[in-house]
């Protein structure tokens, strides 16, 4: 039935789940409307890709529901509320526009493909009805404060960053707002079941998200990983390890819900060089929150060639497309046990470290010859910090612009063994560099039965494995 009352505001909730740094909110709740407060868990998420797997798994839903709920406590404490509406988005907003007399819709701008799609199909339905008034969000330095326009975003990161970084203020973020003014008489609803999202109970228990989501966990990792642990001053000299919460920020989680705002991510590191330590770290973290926005605006210039298999530059590997060698990837069941320690640690958990993805993408297109667009939907299915653009450019990148990254190699570089015993239970006894290579003859007095042989040991990993029976005294 409609609701005839006095117009009122809509904040659609997307990948914006906080209230700090929030400035759809803010619009919305200085609009003086009273506001309704939606989040729509589109059902297209858990459809089944041709591919054999679901668009998200259970880590995402199970990392989105926290991160909903949260949300909703959050604005409850100000005297607001959160419906939560399953199916497809841009029937739901239309129907509340008509349902309850929303004059104005206030969410954040997208800018990837399917979203943009998602946002053209809103207007065209609501059209005279309401007005859609959008906010961009997602970036570390504004959209509009670039001094780029998107069609002429440069091709190398390095013609983005230095005039970027020149030119351009990083904006203060917008306080959490104190009070909700929220429509009277609404409610809070509950988040769908995973039954009814189409999980069952042992999926649901099979896997545990390597952090809790939401925007209060979010702010206590903020907090934790820069002021109480200090462990940001490492950052530098760690950030390519793989074990444990510490080696780096976990921040990706949150920013890709949006349930922490990478301005005050910002903020908060320059308090940081100010109160504690400036130092090459710092300088890093910031590096690679500019690397995000890069990527976001390229793929913005991209549009949908990111995901096509010729991708952006229309290149083209001979891709062999195994489905059984696919498989075995997926699994992390390939015998390559640095490769087989991540992909086992996304399914778990739905995070894998930078240096697990940068060597399991190369893995994958390079030496099974799989194409990426594969790899990178199954990454889109499991990872809870799933970002369009810093997933489909990232494998675009290791597809097309990296050649290769030798992962015999990279497991002794990064010395490896514990996390690897961690992950891989079969290997797990295993206490020097044999664990690298556990199906080597010289190996072989180890007797591991029950971990799988490499389809092929490719001569280009030679001289790594030298290396390796040479530490080991082999
Ligand atoms: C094949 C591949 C797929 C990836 N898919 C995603 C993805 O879906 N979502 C995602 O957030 N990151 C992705 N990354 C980038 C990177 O691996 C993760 O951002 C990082 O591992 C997250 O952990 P962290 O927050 O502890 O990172 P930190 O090292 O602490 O970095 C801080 C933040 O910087 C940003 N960042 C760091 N490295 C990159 C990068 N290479 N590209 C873009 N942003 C970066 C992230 O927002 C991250 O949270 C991918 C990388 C590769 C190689």
């Amino acid at each position: 039935m409609k609701d005839t009352a006095e117009p009122k505001a809509l904040v659609w909730f997307k990948n914006d789940l906080r209230l700090h740094d929030n400035e759809v909110l803010c619009h919305a709740i200085a609009s003086g409307l009273p506001v309704i407060y939606l989040f729509c868990v589109d059902e297209r998420l858990f459809e089944t890709l041709p591919l054999g797997f679901r668009k998200a798994d259970a880590n995402r839903v199970i990392f989105l529901k926290q991160t909903v709920l949260d949300l909703q406590k959050r604005l409850e404490n100000i005297g607001g509320h959160l419906h939560i509406e399953l199916g497809l988005p841009e029937e739901i907003v239309d129907a509340y526009v008509n349902k309850y007399s929303i004059s104005k819709i206030y969410a954040e701008k997208e800018y990837a493909w399917e979203e943009l799609q998602m946002m053209a199909e809103v207007k065209k339905r609501i059209a005279e009805k309401a007005a859609l008034i959008t906010f961009w969000g997602k970036t570390l330095y504004h959209i509009d404060d670039i001094p780029f326009t998107i069609s002429k975003i440069p091709l190398t990161s390095k013609a983005y960053r230095i005039p970027t970084g020149k030119e351009t203020e990083v904006r203060e973020p917008y306080n959490e707002p104190i009070q909700a003014n929220a429509a009277s008489a609404i409610k809070s609803t509950a988040f769908p079941s995973f039954e009814k999202l189409g999980f069952s109970e042992e999926e649901i228990a099979a896997v545990e998200p390597f952090i809790a989501g939401g925007e209060t966990a979010a702010l206590n990792r903020l907090h934790n990983y820069t002021f109480e642990t200090k462990l940001l001053t490492g950052y530098r000299w760690s950030r390519n390890k793989s074990l444990g919460m510490d080696y780096s920020s976990k921040f990706s989680p949150y920013l890709a819900l949006g349930s922490l705002s990478v301005r005050t991510i910002y903020q908060k590191v320059k308090q940081y060089e100010q109160l504690v330590k400036k130092n090459q770290s710092t300088w890093w973290l910031i590096f690679e929150l500019v690397w995000r926005d890069y990527f976001t605006f390229k793929g913005m210039r991209m549009g949908n060639a990111i995901f096509k298999t010729e991708g952006f530059r229309n290149k083209r590997i001979d891709f062999e497309n195994n489905t059984a060698l696919f498989k075995r990837w997926c699994d992390g069941k390939t015998g390559l046990p640095f490769v087989d320690a991540h992909m086992r640690q996304l399914n778990k958990s739905g995070y894998m470290s930078n240096r697990g993805r940068v060597n399991c993408s190369s893995f994958l297109v390079h030496d099974y010859r799989i194409d990426w667009t594969w790899g990178a939907a199954y990454f889109e299915s499991r990872l809870i910090d799933y970002d369009v653009s810093a997933n489909w450019m990232n494998w675009h990148m290791q597809a097309y612009e990296i050649w290769y990254t030798n992962p015999i190699h990279q497991s002794l570089k990064y010395k490896a063994k514990d996390y690897i015993q961690q992950w891989i239970p079969e290997l797990a006894k295993i206490n020097d560099a044999h664990i690298y290579i556990p199906w080597h003859e010289k190996s072989a007095h180890l007797g591991i039965q029950d971990y799988p042989k490499p389809v092929e040991i490719f001569s280009k990993w030679g001289r790594s494995i030298q290396k390796i029976l040479t530490e080991i005294g082999g």
